[in-house]
């Protein structure tokens, strides 16, 4: 999908998978954190822990804490995120494969919120090389649910990545349909992912006729979803300047005629070291400022809103 050294995604689908190098546990952290009103830490499959939002408006959210997956988000009882049959909450499989801790949660109104958050260890450092801080913010309305990414470089080099939330929808895929990426710049992954085909998006409304693998460039802030089954869920976003829509076909038979993707996408992240001195590598041994860079990407978000017509 891109040519920077990391992919940050978070996908509903993806298991969340327990990772050996950070026996710590997580549990009692977390447990500290709930509250019982309106987050609640359970046992979800595989033992793996989730984060249960509840909404004083009727709305639940499902958040894993290993992969940072948002797994379920049921407005009026309807749940409108997909979990793909073949995912695996075996704790083992190697994808995401980071637990996230539980650090804060508020209840603002009786919409709940949660921050996850995500440093560098020996495991991480054995893929990717660089110090890093990630706060990931879950906040749930009564008919809206919004994420909100900080990255935080506090290696003592910049670094890039790319990132996209792999948003699985529950959707009739015959008749999903995307408004407002006409005029995108296209790179069309089918039929070859390795070298996508330039293009422009021509059309109004976009859909899933057979296999699509698709990345749009510079989307604007809204996006619109006709999920196909009753529901328009406008796709808001604040600095996540790319799209990918994908719908694997016969590639997965079982089920892809029950969600489409429409991913929140940045292809390119550069991050600068960090300027906050309490986020350099080492407190003991300030770095020449000299060597420093000050930019950080900060403020990246995605809003889903849900609105139904019957
Ligand atoms: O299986 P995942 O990680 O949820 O990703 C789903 C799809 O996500 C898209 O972003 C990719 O372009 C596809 O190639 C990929 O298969």
């Amino acid at each position: 999908m891109a040519t920077a050294p990391m992919t940050w995604s978070l996908s509903p689908t993806t298991s969340a998978v327990r990772f050996n190098w950070f026996d710590v546990d997580f549990s009692a952290m977390a447990s500290e954190i709930e509250n019982a009103d309106y987050v609640k830490v359970t046992q979800g499959l595989g033992d793996l822990q989730k984060v249960v939002l509840t909404c004083v408006h009727g709305s639940e959210a499902e958040v894993y804490l290993y992969g940072g997956c948002v797994t379920s988000w049921k407005v009026d009882g309807k749940d409108l995120l997909f979990v793909r049959p073949d995912a695996v909450f075996t704790g083992y499989k190697p994808i995401r494969n980071m637990n996230w801790s539980l650090v804060n949660s508020e209840n603002v109104e009786g919409n709940p919120c949660i921050t996850l958050e995500l440093r560098d260890g020996p495991y991480c450092r054995s893929m990717w090389d660089y110090s890093f801080h990630a706060l990931y913010k879950v906040t749930l309305d009564r008919n809206t649910l919004s994420t909100e990414i900080k990255i935080t470089n506090t290696d003592e080099k910049p670094f890039s990545f790319t990132t996209a939330l792999h948003t699985y929808f529950r959707a009739s895929a015959v008749e999903a349909s995307v408004r407002g990426l006409k005029g995108c710049k296209t790179l069309n992954k089918d039929p070859d992912p390795k070298n996508p085909v330039e293009g422009k998006e021509e059309r109004d409304v976009v859909t899933f006729p057979g296999f699509v693998d698709c990345i749009f460039l510079d989307v604007p802030s809204e996006l619109n979803l006709d999920n196909g089954l009753g529901d328009l869920i406008t796709i808001k976003n604040t600095n996540w300047s790319d799209a990918v829509l994908w719908n694997p076909h016969l590639a997965i038979e079982s089920c892809y005629k029950d969600f489409v993707c429409v991913e929140n996408a940045k292809l390119f992240n550069d991050v600068a070291v960090s300027q906050d001195p309490n986020l350099l590598p080492s407190a003991d041994a300030p770095l020449h400022p000299k060597k420093l860079h000050f930019l950080q990407l900060r403020d990246s978000g995605v809003t889903y809103r849900l609105g139904c017509f019957i």
